[in-house]
């Protein structure tokens, strides 16, 4: 027979203290409330320092109301950081254990009512989806947590191995030095060395960044799960255009509007270079090669000699052509004073999100290449190099963790292949705490889910938000263990 093998607890202490994930009805109700409460505290950022301080407050109460045992329990402490970030630390049993964190953020971006089928503050559930701004993209995640951890406090679950909760207020604003959640605030702004008696540096940290996949490669059978190890850098380049202003009706050739709008045209019409197979796109899909129909499969499983093939098809979709280079994408254009006055400065920001094999002054030297306009000024608003990618061999404890719960949780899902965050999460902040940065959400993520992130008619299944607190229910159980988690638990 198959010797028993350890895995990650023996089966008899399993046994002895697992709380199992059953909610009762009333339970599974009155989660799903929480959320529509949450939805519907407009908890909005708009720009640095112009956040909805209101909401923000009303929803640090809300908090207190709906997780009543999280607030009481002697072993968890709770502080308040930046006015609007949440800290809560969970002292585990066994101090011998390095800490976790768990990362989500209370903020979410701006929702204009038109073409939402339900108003995006509103989190009505309709055929089995509760909709609103913030139920992908994250207070699910906030909810989910803090449910998670109320449910098994319930339960009497006491933790052996200690963590942290960080909700951040501002993770959808780009700023320098801005609070970014509430760790970073705690822990320092810049260094985040924690203070005497914070413990430990986490030992892993997981975040948003990254779902079970279901659609986003044609030929691809199942979804899958892909937990992001890292994630693409960032640059936000303001590009400006100044000129003498003077009556419209004797114009110069070009104005700086022309100007601006030709360099912007040809910014969007110069692609970045490709870098498919310099990334861990490559390694993605060799661990899917097996899932996919014919050809497909052959195609994955000899990437030495189709990856040309597949780089090229992989650029025809707006999100796996995220995966193979760096994005150009400009998103604000602000100039002129009056219909009849040439306008003496032109402004556009360009937002690059940057492939791993890239750094930051690669692209900002690639960009003026492209645009080869001396009158074109280049300013830097904000940039982050990509992250390193964080191990998740056989002994990566905080990626095999996610790996067994996501098999416990989801077992009709057979593969679970580390990937890259097309999107910037707060764990950029954090690479000084650990390498064991992961990004994953627990829920199907298909195509027209994504459009909702930041678009209209974001939501979540009933049942999606209900797996995902199960899963977080799990995985903090899970996370007790004191050993390596063998990736491959022998089946009896
Ligand atoms: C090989 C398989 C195909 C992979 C498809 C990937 C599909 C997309 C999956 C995940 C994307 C993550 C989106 C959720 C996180 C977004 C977080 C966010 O909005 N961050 C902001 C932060 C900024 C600093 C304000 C951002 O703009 O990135
Ligand atoms: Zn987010
Ligand atoms: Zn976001």
């Amino acid at each position: 027979t198959v010797p028993r093998s350890k895995g990650l607890r023996d089966a008899e202490h399993q046994r002895a203290s697992r709380i199992p994930s059953q909610f009762s009805q009333e339970e599974r109700v009155a989660m799903k409330e929480s959320l529509k409460g949450a939805i519907q505290i407009p908890t909005v950022s708009f720009n640095p320092g112009e956040f909805n301080t209101t909401a923000l407050a009303e929803f640090g109460e809300y908090m207190h109301k709906v997780f009543p045992t999280v607030f009481r329990t002697s072993f968890i402490q709770h502080e308040v950081v930046g006015e609007y970030s949440h800290l809560f630390t969970v002292q585990g049993s066994d101090p011998s254990l390095q800490p976790y964190m768990l990362l989500a953020h209370i903020d979410v971006v701006p929702a204009p009512d038109q073409g939402w089928e339900v108003p995006p503050f509103s989190g009505l559930e309709r055929d089995g989806f509760i909709y609103g701004r913030g139920t992908l993209d994250n207070k699910n995640s906030v909810m989910a947590i803090l449910q998670a951890l109320e449910l098994l406090l319930i339960r009497n679950y006491i933790p052996r191995r200690s963590f942290f909760i960080a909700l951040g207020h501002d993770e959808e604003i780009v700023a320098p030095g801005s609070i970014s959640a509430g760790v970073r605030g705690t822990w320092g702004s810049e260094d985040l060395s924690p203070p005497p008696g914070k413990g430990c540096p986490a030992r892993l940290h997981v975040d948003e960044g990254s779902f079970i996949l279901d659609g986003f490669i044609p030929s691809l059978k199942k979804p899958f799960a892909m937990v992001s190890v890292s994630e693409k850098g960032s640059l936000d380049l303001m590009m400006e255009v100044n000129m003498t202003p003077g009556h419209s009706s004797a114009p110069p050739k070009e104005t700086s509007i022309g100007i601006l709008a030709a360099a912007v045209s040809r910014l969007e019409q110069t692609p970045m270079p490709n870098m498919f197979g310099s990334g861990p796109l490559k390694m993605t899909l060799q661990q899917l090669a097996n899932e996919f129909s014919f050809p497909a499969n052959v195609i994955f499983n000899n990437l030495w000699l189709f990856w040309p093939l597949v780089s090229r098809l992989m650029e025809r979709d707006d999100i796996t052509n995220a995966l193979v280079r760096t994005t150009t994408a400009v998103t604000m254009f602000n100039a002129g004073i009056k219909v009849n006055v040439i306008p003496p400065v032109a402004q556009a920001t360009v937002n690059f999100r940057i492939h791993p094999a890239q750094t930051v002054q690669e692209v900002l030297k690639l960009a003026k290449d492209i645009v080869v306009d001396d009158r074109v000024q280049f300013h830097v608003l904000e940039a982050f190099e990509p992250l390193p990618v964080s191990p998740f061999d056989d002994q990566a404890l905080g990626y095999q963790l996610i790996r067994q719960t996501i098999q416990s949780v989801f077992p009709e899902i057979n593969i679970v292949a580390p990937g890259i965050c097309i999107a910037q999460t707060d764990s950029r902040h954090y690479t000084n705490l650990t390498t064991g940065i992961y990004r994953f959400n627990p829920l199907y993520l298909q195509p027209q889910d994504f459009s909702g992130i930041h678009g209209i008619n974001e939501r979540i299944s009933v049942q999606a938000f209900e797996t995902q607190v199960k899963f977080l229910f799990e995985f903090i159980q899970n996370a007790d263990t004191e050993q390596r988690p063998v990736s491959h638990l022998h089946e009896l």
